[in-house]
């Protein structure tokens, strides 16, 4: 679960990215963050995984007051958090497989089920017949869901994604989305931060809509429907 209580954030030596934000994603269920270029999307999702710390405020993070943690929490926090990154964030230096296998590496998984584990979610991904390749070879989609299958691989309760689908085309990108609800199905909590609010729309979910670090109030959308943060 996500709950911000009054979260307000600034960069240092930059104006407020975020201002008072209160929201609640209750477990196991799937928001959109909507919203345009720098509405503060990503500080959000920053936020989540503590790598960045609020002026004002609390982030509680599956039961869990994050601002108030140490450096020494962070790795159990962020093992329970799967990170889906812009810009993928692989390691082009290690094959496809190596990519999602070393998340399992690094949250102390039984070694002698990586393999299995690692396997199976690269299946899941549709990805299984590529494992092996360096994750250069693959298009942009695919670079995508071995990212998701990094995320995903050890299971963790919450899913956060930024701009997923950001550069691909229509389809890829329904797809995409569909590996993120399939994971809602099975319970996990998920959030997806995007600016595509007809991509958003079909899937149905709820959305916490976002303008200039401001959350948009029920009032302020009915009174301004703007088209690009009214869900
Ligand atoms: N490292 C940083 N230093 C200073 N200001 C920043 C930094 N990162 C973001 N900002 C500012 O914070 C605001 C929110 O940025 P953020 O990246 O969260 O927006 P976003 O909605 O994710 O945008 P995009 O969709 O373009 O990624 C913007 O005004 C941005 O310029």
């Amino acid at each position: 679960m996500i709950r911000f209580h009054n979260v307000s954030m600034r960069y240092p030596g930059g104006r407020e990215a975020l201002h008072q934000l209160t929201f609640h994603a209750a477990p196991g269920t799937f928001h959109f963050l909507i919203g345009h270029s720098g509405a503060g999307k990503s500080t959000v999702l920053k936020l989540i995984y503590r790598a960045e710390q609020p002026a004002e405020g609390t982030v509680v993070i599956n039961g869990r007051n994050v601002e108030r943690m140490n450096r020494a929490q962070l790795p159990a926090l962020r093992r329970d958090i799967g990170v889906v990154f812009q810009d993928y964030k692989l390691l082009y230096d290690r094959s496809v497989f190596d990519n999602v296998a070393l998340a399992l590496e690094i949250s102390r998984f039984d070694p002698s089920k990586i393999e299995g584990q690692t396997t199976r979610i690269l299946d899941y991904v549709g990805l299984k017949e590529r494992m092996y390749e360096n994750p250069i070879a693959l298009s942009g989609g695919e670079q995508q869901r071995v990212a998701i299958a990094r995320a995903i691989v050890n299971r963790p309760a919450l899913v956060i994604a930024d701009e997923p689908t950001g550069n691909l085309d229509r389809d890829m990108a329904r797809r995409i989305l569909a590996l993120f609800d399939a994971l809602h199905r099975q319970g996990t909590t998920v959030l997806v931060a995007t600016h595509d609010l007809s991509l958003a729309r079909e899937l149905g979910h709820p959305c916490f809509p976002l303008r200039d670090g401001r959350l948009l109030t029920p009032e302020e959308l009915r009174e301004n429907p703007l088209e690009e943060t009214a869900c």
